[in-house]
């Protein structure tokens, strides 16, 4: 892999105070946001977040991302840990295919038919750069919060030990009770 690492600054938010570091693999850029005792912790608790554009920067109601983003960011502020910012929009198929598996789910298809229908598997996200980045800042432990086995599944193929899995369940509302219950019925999420 060729990744450029970037330096680490500090990120003062509304959450409390980061520092942030970004890795470049490919087109893809991701970013590492610690908490400030990061380094002194045993078993950070870690969040492997999945970009959505729509749902982390514009509000949308149709997932669950930004108020899982949202927890994550507070929990670890007050916890000690870090937060993953992985860049794969859409499950990695991008912002565009994105879309045209929304404008497939206005007409009646779930989250799974859709992508299928656009030619792509149900997720195709790779987490070799969360690996990359567990080796950079020295995690051999974790907490992960998370629902999602495959997350699980891939930081026990890498070795490293989760003392604990914490749920990041979100109520749901009108628009996402149908992605909610395939993530739960179809895709086996913790839900
Ligand atoms: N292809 C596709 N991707 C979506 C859709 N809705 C949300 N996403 C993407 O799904 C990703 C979030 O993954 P989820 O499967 O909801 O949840 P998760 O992050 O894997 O699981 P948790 O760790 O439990 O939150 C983000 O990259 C979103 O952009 C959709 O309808 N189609
Ligand atoms: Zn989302």
């Amino acid at each position: 892999m060729n990744i450029i690492q970037s330096n680490i600054a500090n990120l003062p938010t509304k959450y409390g105070k980061f520092r942030i570091k970004a890795y470049k693999d490919g087109h893809q850029e991701h970013l590492a946001i610690m908490s400030q005792d990061f380094e002194n912790l045993d078993a950070p608790y870690v969040r492997i977040h999945s970009e959505c554009l729509t749902g982390d920067t514009l509000g949308s109601l149709k997932c669950d991302c930004q108020s899982q983003l949202d927890l994550s960011l507070k929990f670890i502020a007050q916890n000690g840990g870090l937060v993953i910012y992985h860049r794969q929009e859409g499950r990695n198929i991008g912002l565009v295919n994105k879309i045209n598996a929304y404008a497939l789910q206005d007409k009646g298809r779930n989250t799974i038919e859709a992508n299928l229908e656009l030619g792509f598997a149900e997720d195709e996200r790779d987490y070799s750069i969360v690996g990359y980045i567990f080796d950079d800042l020295k995690i051999k432990k974790l907490k992960l919060i998370t629902n999602n086995p495959e997350k699980i599944k891939y930081v026990e193929s890498l070795g490293v030990e989760i003392v604990e899995r914490i749920p990041a369940i979100i109520k749901a509302n009108k628009y996402n009770e149908g992605y909610l219950f395939t993530k739960k019925e179809k895709m086996g999420h913790l839900l």
